[in-house]
């Protein structure tokens, strides 16, 4: 069957550390739903460097988070990470682009247990991530100042009912 036609997902928002567009220090990781997976094409360069030509873990490890935050469009749930692991198989070279897919693996009640694939140009897999966030409600952000963009995410992304099944 030929690949569903990619749809742009918009960013979190605006400041967002790994979409955000208006945020100088942001990966500003462009997003497409493909399917029931999410993609990005991201590459890093002399600001995410960690050894000299590779990229840092963190920047990798917090492209991978972001992405991870984009499955919840598919979920139609807002959540937060609660545990993140990257498997570093392969250092990343800054300057090549890496494609990174991410998707839901399975739901257990409030888990969603997340994956996530980078793969370079010449067809390498160079990192694997596996998360779990557990969903919230909206008061989990009201504490913090929740700013008008993150609401605006939340009308459309209301949650469905609290029912989870275990
Ligand atoms: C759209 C976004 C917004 C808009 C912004 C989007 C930006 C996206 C960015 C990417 C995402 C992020 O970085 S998010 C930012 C980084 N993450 C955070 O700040 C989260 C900080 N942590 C928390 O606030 C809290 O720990 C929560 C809310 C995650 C969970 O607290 P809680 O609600 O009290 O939950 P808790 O009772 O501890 O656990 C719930 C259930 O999960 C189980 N559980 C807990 N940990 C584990 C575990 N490691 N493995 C298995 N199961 C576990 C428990 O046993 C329990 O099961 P049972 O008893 O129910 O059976």
């Amino acid at each position: 069957m030929a690949d569903p036609m990619p749809i742009s997902l918009p960013p979190h928002h605006p400041q967002c550390l790994g979409c955000g567009p208006d945020n100088p220090a942001g990966l500003h990781l462009d997003v497409h739903r493909h399917g029931d997976t999410v993609v990005t094409d991201i590459t890093f360069d002399p600001r995410h460097r960690g050894a000299p030509g590779l990229a840092h873990g963190g920047a990798i490890s917090a492209a991978c988070d972001d992405l991870f935050g984009f499955v919840l469009y598919l979920v139609e749930e807002v959540a937060v990470t609660r545990t993140l692991t990257v498997n570093y198989l392969a250092p990343v070279p800054l300057g090549q682009p890496h494609r990174i897919t991410a998707r839901l693996q399975h739901r257990h009640g409030r888990r969603l247990h997340l994956e996530a694939t980078g793969t370079g140009p010449d067809g390498l897999t160079r990192f694997t991530a596996e998360a779990l966030f557990l969903t919230v409600d909206h008061n989990h952000f009201a504490p913090h100042g929740a700013d008008t963009e993150v609401q605006a995410m939340f009308t459309h992304h209301q949650p469905h009912d609290r029912e989870h099944h275990n």
